[in-house]
């Protein structure tokens, strides 16, 4: 596995190691003594993926304390515009971002620590999203900011968005906790 920085503080691109055969491959997303190694929480509590059809847009999501957390996010089939958005007031790059583009077939996982709003834009049809997190589910920590009020340049096509993504509040708008 290896370990690369980006522009925000704290939130990594881990290249996992894969293994290819003439069955096919294999990738591992999680190894805790690497992780521990790296520096990187592994104290995960919940896993789950979701799957979406091409120009799907989810997010900006993130949990708020006391159950904000660490996500550790990839994608296994398809591909995915995948964004994380800096919203750590006292942070230097508070309200700037990192794009890329997950894509099975080049294996990526993205390290997204807390205070940070995730989303992504579903490239293909039936892209699979995987998300491993440091706390459960808490529907009353769970919030989010308005996903076309960050300056986030999303690949052009016809989006789908849920009705609670398009009520979030813009970032300007939105009194961070973090
Ligand atoms: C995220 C999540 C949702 N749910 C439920 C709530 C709701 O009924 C249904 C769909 O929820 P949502 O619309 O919030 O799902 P979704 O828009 O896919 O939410 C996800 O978006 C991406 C961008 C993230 O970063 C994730 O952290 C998560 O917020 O699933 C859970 O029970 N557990 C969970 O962990």
């Amino acid at each position: 596995m290896e370990l690369i920085e980006t522009n925000l503080k704290g939130c990594f691109v881990i290249q996992p190691k894969t293994f290819s055969d003439s069955r096919g491959a294999l990738t591992k997303v999680f190894h805790s003594p690497t992780f521990k190694e790296l520096g990187l929480r592994v104290d995960f509590q919940e896993e789950y993926y979701s799957v979406s059809s091409k120009g799907v847009v989810r997010g900006l999501h993130f949990q708020v304390p006391p159950d904000d957390h660490v996500k550790c996010v990839s994608c296994l089939n398809g591909s995915i515009f995948d964004v994380v958005v800096d919203i750590r007031t006292s942070s230097p790059t508070f309200g700037q971002h990192y794009s890329t583009v997950l894509d099975h077939r080049n294996p990526t996982l993205l390290y997204i620590p807390p205070g940070m709003a995730h989303g992504f834009l579903s490239l293909e049809e039936g892209s699979i999203f995987l998300n491993r997190t440091t706390t459960v589910f808490s529907p009353s920590c769970d919030s989010g900011i308005r996903w076309d009020s960050c300056g986030i340049d999303w690949p052009e096509m016809e989006y789908i968005v849920s009705e609670k993504d398009q009520k979030m509040p813009a970032l300007e708008d939105y009194n961070s906790p973090f």
